[in-house]
């Protein structure tokens, strides 16, 4: 029997704790957690993104800002923006929304956020600390994703975890968090030999390579755990669509268990950014 890994469900389930959580916090150090979005430029997918963080922080019970920047910013506004929030006592989370316009460096401005305001967790300060096995700001993404695995699965150890993607935001810190897990993990990329091969050893799937429906059915090992990170738009039958990286019509079958997209990791990576923005108040009001 298959099972569906209900995205939408677990982290309606994880923001209806935090908001218990987040009224305690209130309650007992008289802050209410604080967190700003930046967005620069105006693509319509990132605007829906934004919005909806937006929301999930206001049912969590945080207070949220958004801040608007025009397309053609320059790095000398944006760095004197998150300057401001890093020095601005009642913001206690900043995420700066990515890709940025070309005119603007990503790991500068990554550097420049407070790592203990760094809510996306991707701060080399909280790279290292996630590799060394200590972060308390981790990569929403992932995070959201080693809940739905346990969710599923509980006990992880020694199961074997194929990771497909490397990416800073997604497969690098995967793998990290699966291995703190105890699995034994494998990362396959866009040069690896055999993929398909790989890919069908494994106990645990995660796709995150952004490329609609890569991976199909016949990569998946009977009864396997697939968690599908793409969130790509494509045409179909004249209408947009989101779909996944995982060929979800095949890998239905194969699978033990499959996240969808939508309904998947998407609702849990927005879940995850409202944890770690309770967590970083915390911290904040500890000191
Ligand atoms: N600094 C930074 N941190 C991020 O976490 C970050 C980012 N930049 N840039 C963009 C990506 C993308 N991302 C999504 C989060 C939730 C959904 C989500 O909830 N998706 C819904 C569907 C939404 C729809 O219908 O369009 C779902 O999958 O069910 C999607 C995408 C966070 N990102």
């Amino acid at each position: 029997m298959n099972r569906l890994i209900d995205g939408k469900k677990i982290s309606a389930a994880v923001v209806e704790q935090l908001a218990l959580d987040t009224r305690e916090f209130i309650a007992t150090s008289g802050v209410t957690p604080g967190l700003a979005v930046v967005l620069v430029g105006e693509d319509p997918a990132s605007q829906v993104y934004v919005r909806n963080k937006v929301k999930q922080a206001t049912a969590a019970g945080f207070n949220s800002t958004e801040h608007r920047l025009s397309a053609d910013t320059t790095q000398a506004d944006l760095n004197a923006l998150v300057e401001q929030l890093n020095n601005d006592p009642s913001v206690h989370g900043i995420l700066v929304q990515l890709p940025l316009p070309a005119q603007l460096s990503e790991p500068d401005i990554i550097r420049l956020i407070a790592p203990h305001k760094d809510v996306d967790g991707f701060h080399p300060l909280n790279v290292g600390a996630l590799a060394s096995g200590g972060a308390d700001l981790i990569p929403c993404t992932p995070m959201g994703c080693m809940i739905m695995l346990e969710q599923t699965l509980g006990d992880l150890s020694g199961k074997h975890a194929v990771v497909v993607g490397r990416s800073n935001i997604v497969g690098k810190p995967m793998a990290a968090l699966l291995l703190q897990a105890n699995c034994t993990v494998t990362i396959v990329h866009s040069r690896t030999q055999d993929i398909e091969a790989i890919c069908r050893e494994a106990d645990i799937l995660v796709a995150a390579v952004g490329r609609p429906e890569m991976i199909k059915g016949s990569w998946v090992k009977p009864g396997a755990t697939v968690i599908d990170v793409g969130i790509n738009a494509v045409e179909k039958e004249g209408k947009r669509r989101l779909v996944g990286d995982v060929d979800f019509s095949e890998a239905v079958d194969v699978a033990g268990a499959i996240s969808p997209v939508p309904g998947g990791v998407g609702p849990m990576t927005i879940a995850c950014l409202m944890k770690n923005t309770l967590t970083a108040a915390r911290q904040q009001m500890s000191v």
